[in-house]
Formats: C-alpha cells, structure tokens, sequence
C-alpha cells in the first residue's frame, strides 16, 4: 500500500428526487483492489460517476489524488470503465486506442502495450462493431489504461465473461495495484469479493461493511461474503 488514493467524507447524492448515497464515509488505498458490491440499484454506479468527476455532490466531500473530484487536473490520472463501452464501432481496435491515444497525449508505443495487457493483440485489426460485448468491454478498458492511471474505476468489468478471462483480468487488476495503481471495481456477484484485496459492501446508498474479506468473514462469523452480507443486513 503506498497512501490514499480516495477520502470520502459525509457523501450525500440525490438521484431522481431520492438520496442514492446517505452520509458516506470511507478511504480508497493506493496499492489495493478495492472492491464496491451490493446488490443492483445499491448505488454502485451513482458513487463510481462521483469519484469520476461526472456526478454532482456537496462541495468537500470527496477527495481523490489529494484534489476534489472533478478537478480539471485529475482527468488524466484518472481512468473509467462504464458498463456501456465507450468505443467506436466503426473503427477497428488498433484505431480506437491510436485515436485515444492522441486525445491524452501519449505515444503510439502505449497501443500495442495496453492491448495486450488486456489480452486483445490478436483482435487488434478486427472492427470493434464485430467484437462480442465483452471483447468490446476490454477495448474499452484498454483505452482507459492509455495514460497509466493512479486511480482506475471500473463499473461491472467483468459481467458475462468466460471464468478463464475473469480470472485473467483480476491478475491484470492485481498487477496495476501492485504497480502502485488504487483499482476499484465494482460487481454484485458477491463470488467476485475474495479477489479483491478490500471490501466496500453497498447496500441503499449505504456502505454497511468496509474491511477485508478475511476480516468481513471474521467478524461476521459467515465463511462466504454471501452470508456474511445477510448476516450484516439482517443485524442492522
Ligand atoms: N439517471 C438517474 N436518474 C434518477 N435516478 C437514478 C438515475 N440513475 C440511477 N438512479 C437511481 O439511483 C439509485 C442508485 O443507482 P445506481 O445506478 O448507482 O446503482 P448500481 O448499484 O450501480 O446498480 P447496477 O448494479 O444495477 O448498475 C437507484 O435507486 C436508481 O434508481
């Protein structure tokens, strides 16, 4: 671990009329893979658009890399992953990180590095419109490792990909936390929590457990995160 990379402090987000996050409160280690599970509808997505800059929020309430989200300095240092790829179609993969390349300035020795950090080099002259979505879920990641991110925030990364991929991309999540990177990826299949090296478990804009797997298991007694997340809701 080497600092902290997100500090959280009194987040109170409303969506659509309704409070999305109540009163949150929490640190995002550099260093780690930070997990954010809970259920659909649970606020995942609402508090990675916040941490991202896109999502409005009580001034002071969270800082991420030392500045407030949002700031025009951390777009750079920061990289997303929507649940909707963000890449285009019509252009094969190798153009689509050349293109996202130039749009944060960096080199075209960065393309082939990313591609295969997310094991896509073979696909590289393939459209992306012809990709699966998953194929096209890991353009999208490769582009949001272009400009070597210290913070990187990724919604659902590894929805409907095949056990062998999922365990393939952990590894990479794994390798950019120990390269010094503070990963957040959320998920709400909760089998995805012993990757991770912390827990943030959301339930109704709530975070009801902030710990690590052993220490979730351990204090709620529970020998999976499944149970130990009922047991959790069904104390409060
Ligand atoms: N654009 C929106 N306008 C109004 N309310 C919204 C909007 N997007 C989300 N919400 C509400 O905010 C709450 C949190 O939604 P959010 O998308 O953050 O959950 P989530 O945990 O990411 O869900 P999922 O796992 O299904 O993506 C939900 O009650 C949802 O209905």
């Amino acid at each position: 671990m080497t600092g902290r990379a997100v500090r959280v402090q009194g987040l109170t987000v409303v969506r659509g009329g309704r409070a999305a996050l109540h009163d949150l409160r929490f640190d995002v280690a550099a260093g780690q893979v930070t997990g954010l599970l809970g259920p659909s509808g649970c606020g995942k997505t609402t508090l990675m658009r916040t941490l991202v800059g896109v999502q409005r929020h009580p001034p002071g309430s969270v800082e991420v890399l030392g500045e407030p989200a949002g700031a025009a300095s951390l777009r750079r240092r920061i990289g997303y992953v929507t649940q909707q790829p963000s890449v285009y179609d019509d252009l094969t993969v190798a153009e689509n990180l050349r293109f996202f390349a130039r749009v944060v300035g960096v080199g075209p020795d960065r393309v082939a590095a990313c591609l295969a950090q997310v094991a896509l080099g073979d696909l590289a002259d393939r459209l992306v419109g012809r990709l699966s979505g998953g194929q096209r879920s890991r353009v999208s990641l490769a582009v949001a490792l272009l400009a070597e991110p210290e913070l990187l925030v990724l919604d659902e990364p590894t929805v409907g990909l095949d056990p062998l991929l999922r365990r393939s991309l952990w590894d990479r999540f794994h390798e950019l936390a120990r390269a010094g990177a503070a990963v957040l990826v959320s998920s709400h299949v909760m089998d995805e929590a012993v990757r991770c090296d912390r827990l943030l478990l959301m339930r109704q804009g709530r975070v009801i457990a902030d710990d690590t797997p052993a220490g979730l298991l351990a204090a709620t007694g529970e020998t999976d995160v499944e149970s130990a997340f009922v047991a959790l809701v069904e104390r409060s």
